[in-house]
Formats: structure tokens, sequence, C-alpha cells
């Protein structure tokens, strides 16, 4: 290791450490529990330790005298120790059992309540599996350094200096070769630990990538099949299994190399203690029963020896699950209540954008440069463009799913970004292009977006979105489980239940992204009667990709080059504008494509 390493390390020993020290908050409320088992812990150990001191006692009294008379208390004294360690380790167990889990279910809590709280662009800029690792493989490392290694490298460490003590006190030359073994065997084994968890966790990732090429396979079988792209996929997945393959064999040898070590190093270590032990007793500087003590204590030292080293391992995998997980925690809730919200008002139903701009976190040029656009209240304004002219940006701005980079947005004359957050989003309602149902029943799914609706409230907007007649044919009505896990329902019902949710809060403003452009023909005139009722009575944005979207609203906006390039009514536009002439065109030829495929 060069010096540069290791002072990298030291700084690296400084930061892992300091991150660990984060924890103590979680951990302050169970600290008694904790110190009770270290202590119960390290009273069982001392009372192990002991034990060969009686040994001693019995060996070099009553044996070497043979003077049976003094037996009595030395034998009630050994059982009593061995008694109160069985009492010790139990109380230990008893007392660990509770803080890890509870510490991991409040570090999970927590993780969970941030990541409600934090920005789409952090959702965008982050993988969902990286997330779960952090949630559940990270947590659990965690929990079990806090309840099990946390303590044991303060006990074994205490231990282990109490017995090489006790060795030093029965004879010098016994201890030194404990420490002489000991020693590097701390410093092999620590080394040998901390290329197992790098393997480990190599494998868990070649694991997981693995793991992500099947879910991938299985799930786009279709697209694989049609394209004939089987081979391709099945080469990607000998290969990721053959690496995989490699990091086990390579895990089992550093885990071979470190099992020889601790069985051989303490074993050296007895060879030796005997042969000095021997002499000393031939030439009588040592008795037999100060070697014999000096064994058992030997042994009995084995495992806190052993165990340091993957102690030590383990917190260092436990300071990089705590870094993952502060990584998460740490990043910043962006989009936040004002300190000073203002009140929206009670009815009304404008949305303005003024000089609107926003521009992606690392990306060079803005998507919407300078947006000047009025929905008035009670009208349903279309917004059409070309593709990625960021109309689906725009959108997300109304109830700040993220916020504009210059300009303002403004929701009946307030800037949304002075209102509070749930004012805003009970004021202003949204549907995606892409339905996302969750695994819960219908209410719940319809009930998301008004959390206190009552059944008569789903009903009412189960029948506004044209989902009321299917919803009462499923198996269970609203208690029918649908979902990833539940039943499957059609792109229509999908759709129809997406906009039950964005009405049932009866909210004054629609932000929907064209509901109807990922559907037939046939599934489309279902959803649009759903639609043409979902928007009658309030104010709506709605992107359309389609000229079927397109002519239910009252007037159209074209955006084109991050700007409105034009606003009118449908026929307006037809008639004046040729770029909104070829650009229906463009959406009506796209959508005969699709329709024919
Ligand atoms: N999360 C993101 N990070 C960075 N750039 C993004 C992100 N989302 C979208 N963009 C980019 O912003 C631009 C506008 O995207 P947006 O989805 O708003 O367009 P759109 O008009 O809705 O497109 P479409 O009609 O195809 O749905 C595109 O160039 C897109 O690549």
């Amino acid at each position: 290791m060069t010096s540069g390493e290791t002072d990298t390390d030291s700084t690296t020993s400084g930061t892992r450490l300091r991150t660990l020290l984060r924890l103590l908050p979680y951990v302050k409320p169970f600290r008694w529990y904790l110190i009770g088992s270290a202590g119960a812990v390290l009273a069982a150990m001392v009372c192990g330790l002991a034990t060969p001191l009686v040994i001693k006692a019995v060996l070099d009294g009553p044996v070497a005298g043979r003077d049976p008379g003094s037996l009595g208390w030395l034998i009630a004294l050994i059982t009593a120790l061995g008694v109160a360690e069985a009492l010790l380790v139990w109380a230990r167990r008893r007392l660990a059992s509770a803080p890890g889990p509870r510490i991991e279910a409040n570090l999970r809590a927590d993780l969970y309540r941030h990541l409600q709280r934090l920005p789409v662009a952090f959702h965008d800029q982050w993988q969902s599996g990286q997330l779960l690792s952090r949630a559940v493989t990270d947590l659990s490392t965690l929990r079990r350094f806090i309840g099990f290694s946390a303590v044991f490298i303060v006990v074994n460490t205490t231990t282990i200096l109490l017995g090489i003590g006790v060795l030093f006190v029965l004879d010098p030359w016994l201890g030194l070769i404990t420490l002489a073994c000991g020693v590097p065997l701390v410093l092999v084994s620590a080394h040998h630990e901390t290329r197992y968890a790098v393997l480990a966790r190599r494998s868990q990732d070649q694991a997981g990538d693995l793991a992500t090429t099947v879910e991938e396979s299985v799930l786009g079988i279709r697209v694989l099949k049609a394209f004939g792209r089987g081979p391709d996929i099945a080469r990607r997945f000998a290969g990721q299994a053959a690496a995989w393959r490699r990091t086990e064999l390579a895990k089992y040898k550093v885990l071979a190399a470190l099992i020889a070590v601790i069985i051989l190093l303490p074993e050296l270590g007895l060879g030796l203690q005997l042969l000095v032990g021997a002499l000393g007793i031939a030439d009588g500087t040592m008795t037999v029963g100060t070697l014999v003590a000096a064994v058992t204590v030997a042994g009995y030292l084995r495992w806190p020896i052993d165990s340091i080293g993957w102690l030590l391992a383990d917190a260092n995998q436990s300071a990089t699950a705590c870094e993952r997980y502060w990584e998460v925690r740490d990043a910043e809730v962006t989009i936040t209540d004002p300190a000073e919200p203002a009140d929206l008002p009670a009815t009304g139903g404008e949305l303005r954008f003024e000089g609107v701009r926003f521009t992606y976190p690392g990306a060079g040029a803005p998507v919407l440069d300078g947006v000047d656009l009025v929905v008035r209240p009670g009208e349903t304004l279309a917004l059409v463009g070309p593709t990625g002219s960021g109309k689906t940006t725009l959108t997300a701005l109304v109830p700040r799913l993220a916020d504009v980079t210059g300009g303002r947005v403004l929701v009946d004359g307030v800037d949304v970004r002075d209102a509070r957050l749930a004012d805003l989003r009970a004021t202003v309602a949204t549907a995606f292009e892409e339905p996302v149902l969750f695994s819960a029943s219908v209410r719940e799914n319809v009930a998301l977006g008004s959390p206190g609706a009552t059944d008569d409230d789903v009903w009412l907007a189960l029948r506004v979105a044209s989902a009321e007649d299917f919803v009462r044919a499923l198996p269970w009505g609203l208690d029918t489980r649908i979902g990833e896990q539940g039943l499957s329902l059609s792109g229509g019902q999908r759709q129809r239940l997406a906009l039950a949710r964005a009405v049932v809060g009866r909210p004054r403003l629609l932000v929907l992204d064209d509901p109807l452009s990922a559907l037939d023909v046939h599934t489309e005139a279902e959803v649009e009667r759903a639609l043409r009722r979902v928007l009658s009575g309030v104010s709506a944005l709605v992107v359309a990709h389609r000229s079927s979207t397109v002519r239910l609203a009252d007037r159209v906006a074209v955006l084109d080059g991050g700007r409105v390039t034009a606003v009118g009514t449908h026929a307006e536009l037809l008639a004046t504008d040729p770029g909104y002439r070829a650009l229906m065109s463009a959406l009506d030829s796209e959508q005969e494509g699709a329709v024919a495929s």
C-alpha cells in the first residue's frame, strides 16, 4: 500500500466514523438496551475468563496437595460462574433483540417519508433498484451492526485485553505467545474480511444485474421474439452468469485462506505454549495449574480474536451502507411549502403562465423559454406541439412536480410557489398519459385523488368518468383489487379510473396529459365520452396528441421552440396557421398509422 493510500484510508476512516455517528439520534432512545446488552456479555466473558483461574486453584491446590478438603467451595464457585455466564448470555440475547429491528424500522420510515417529499427530478435521476437496495439490504446491514457488531467490537476488544492481561499475570511468556499469534491473526483476518466484503458486494450487484436481465427478458419477451433477439439476450445472460460465478469462486478462495489462517495460528500458539509450559514444569518454574489455566484462557480468547477481523469488516460494510443511506436522506427537498403561504381564492379557475422558463438539471438548453399562456375559468385549452416541444414539462409545473427556472405560474392570481402544496394539489388535479394504478382496491385507487372521499364521492367520480358500469360489473365492486397484483384491466378502463381519480376531489383545475393517446380507436370513444363529462364545469389544460382530443377543447395553443407560437380555436388556427394545419395532419396520419398497426 502506498503512503498516499494510507492517508486516504485514514481520512476515509474519519469520514466513515462520522457517517456512522449520524445514526446516534436513532440509537439514543435504545441506549439502555445496548449498554445493558454490552454489560451483560462483558460480565459473561469475565465469568468465562475467571473459570480457568478456578481450575488452576483446583489443580495447584487440592489436586497437587492431594487434599480434597478445599475442593467443595472451588467446585461451587466454578458452578456459580457457569450459571452466571449462562444467565448473562440469556439476558444479552433478550436485551439485544429489541433495538435493532426498531431502529431499522425508524430509519426505513424516515427514508420512505423523505423519498415521498423529494422532487420528481430526484426520482428521474435514481434507478428504483438503487433506492430499493438502500431501503432493504443496506438497512438490514445497519440493523446487524447496531444490534451485534458494534456491541461485540467493544466487548471482544475488552475481553482480549483482559484475557491477555490474565495470561501475562499467569506467565509473561505464555502471554507473549498469545499476543504474537493474536496480532497477525487480527491483521490477516481484517484484510481478508475486507476483500471478502468487496467480493460479496460485487456478487450482490452481479446477482442484481442478472435478475434485471431475466426480468427484462420476461417482460419484453414479445419484443425480443418479434425482433429475433433471443440469442443476444441469452449471450448477455451467459456472460453475466459467468462473471457472477467467477466472483463466487473468488469469494470461496478468500474464505478458504481465511479459515486456514484462523485454524493455523492458534494451533501454533497452543504448541508453543505447551512446549514452554512443559519445560517450565520440568525445571519447576511453572505449575501444572498455571499451564492448564493459560491454555484454557487462550482457548477462550480464540473466538474474540478470530471475530475481531470480521467485526471490523462488518463495521466497514456498515459504514458503506450508512453512506448510501445518507446519500438519499441528504438529497435536498427543493419543492416545499413557502415560509408564509398565501391562500388560494375559494372560487375561480384561471391558470396563467407568465414568461415561464424551464431547464432540466444538467441540461444545456432550456426546454421552455418564455411561455405566456392563459387558461380562462371554465375553459378547456388543448396544448399541441411537435414531439419533445415541452408539453408534458409545462403541465408538470402547475402542481409543482418541478419548479420554473424563470417566470411564474399563477393559479387564480397566486404564484403556485406561494401556495401551500396541499392547497395547490387539492385545487389542481392531474392525470398522466400512462394511467398508473396501484396494487390496491378500486376504491383506494380512486380515493388517492382525495383522501377523505366517501363511497358516494367515489361512485360519483366513477359516473363522471364513465367507469361506473364496468366497476359495478367487477367481482367485488369497489373492493376489487387491481394493479400489478390484482385484476388486469383494459387500457380504456385504466384511463377512466385515472380520470375518476383526477375528479374525485372536485378540483377547479385539471391538467391532463393526453388520456386518449395510448388507446385504440374503439376504446378511445369510451374515454372520449368520459373526458367530455370530466371537462365540463372545470378549467383544463390538456396536452393533445390526437386531433380527437383537440376537438374537445375550446381553444388550442401551439407550443414550439420553447414558446407558445399560436393560440385560437381549432377552426381559426386551421384557417389561418399553415404550421398548425401541418401539425394536425401529422397527428392524424400518426393516429391512422397507430390504428392500422
Ligand atoms: N427528466 C428529464 N430530464 C432531462 N430532460 C428531459 C426530462 N424529461 C424530458 N426531457 C427533455 O425535455 C424535452 C421536452 O420533453 P417533454 O416530455 O416535455 O416533451 P413533450 O412535448 O411532452 O413530448 P411528447 O409529445 O413526445 O410527449 C425533451 O427534449 C426531453 O428529452
